[in-house]
């Protein structure tokens, strides 16, 4: 369900006009928008557009020069160690026990965090990594260690999940069983703030998303809406009969063919072509995501 606009849910991340001036680098410029109780938020751009840099702000790793955010109703400015038994944090793999196995691993935060140590066989399960229990954690491939830190990161079930591109450098198949757990913990309502370049990622598991470009929002809210606010040359794909594609602009004369092929039962199926987010992108920048 798209939770954007409900007023009814709890905010659990804001960030207010916040700006990061680094030397003479400005990386963030009046960035605002908020995250409510189990939303996935998108945070998308490209190297270089801030993402790292929010991130480090909304989990206390850095002041921001002006503006506030708060998470978890704590001002970003005030966050302590307690604040990480509410989050989980997936930024890189580091804080990995290489010379203890996969299960070792998780067994160190269980303790820590109090968690029934059913939830680790759980965990492992979801994402894959069963069979590799026993193993040192030091021999997982990067793949692997990624899903172990994430396992880590949502062991205690926290409130707000910080995912930094999160299914970069997995295989197809892994990236959607971890995709799915995402869409499943977010049932569950955990919010989930997750960067990536990957478009389409974004638009299957985001309730909103904020374009990000040298420091700036560009563009904020639900995916599609914004994919159809930018869909200022409407076309059209025909699939054939004779399995041939065409693409076509809507235009009187395209619509009078579009119509005759139809009389003539020579189409097998009809899309409209709203731009991607990555069409979105490219057209207010000027440039690709990558
Ligand atoms: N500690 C720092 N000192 C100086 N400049 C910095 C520092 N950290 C980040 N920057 C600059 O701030 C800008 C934003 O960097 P940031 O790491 O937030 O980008 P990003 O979107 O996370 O990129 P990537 O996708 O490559 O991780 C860049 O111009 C970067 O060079």
């Amino acid at each position: 369900m798209k939770q954007v606009n409900d007023k009814d849910n709890k905010v659990i991340l804001e960030l207010n006009h916040i700006e990061k001036v680094f030397g003479s680098t400005t990386a963030l410029k009046d960035i605002s928008f908020s995250i409510k109780q189990g939303e996935i938020f998108g945070f998308l751009g490209p190297s270089g557009a801030g993402k790292t840099t929010t991130i480090k702000i909304l989990t206390g790793q850095l002041n921001p020069t002006s503006g506030d955010a708060a998470v978890l109703g704590k001002d970003s400015k005030q966050i302590d160690e307690e604040i990480y038994e509410q989050i989980g944090i997936v930024t890189d793999t580091s804080g990995v026990y290489e010379r203890l196995s996969v299960y070792d691993n998780l067994k160190v935060y269980a303790d820590i965090l109090s968690v029934d140590y059913k939830r680790i066989d759980d965990l492992l399960l979801r994402v894959g990594l069963e069979k590799q229990k026993k193993q040192k954690a030091g021999k997982l491939s990067k793949g692997q260690k990624q899903r172990l830190v994430l396992c880590r990161a949502i062991l205690h079930s926290p409130k707000l999940l910080f995912l930094d591109e999160p299914t970069s450098g997995l295989d197809p198949t892994t990236a959607n069983q971890i995709q799915n757990l995402f869409l499943e913990l977010k049932e569950q309502g955990m919010s989930i703030f997750l960067t990536t370049h990957n478009m389409e990622e974004a638009t299957k598991l985001c309730d909103a998303v904020a374009l990000l470009d040298q420091g700036k929002v560009i563009e904020y809210g639900v995916p599609k809406d914004i994919c159809l606010r930018h869909n200022d040359s409407k076309r059209y794909k025909l699939i054939l009969s004779s399995q041939e594609e065409l693409t076509m602009d809507h235009s009187p004369q395209n619509i009078q063919k579009i119509q005759e092929l139809m009389m003539n039962n020579e189409v097998e199926a009809i899309h409209s072509c709203e731009p991607t987010l990555e069409d979105v992108f490219i057209k207010v920048t000027g440039r690709g995501l990558v």
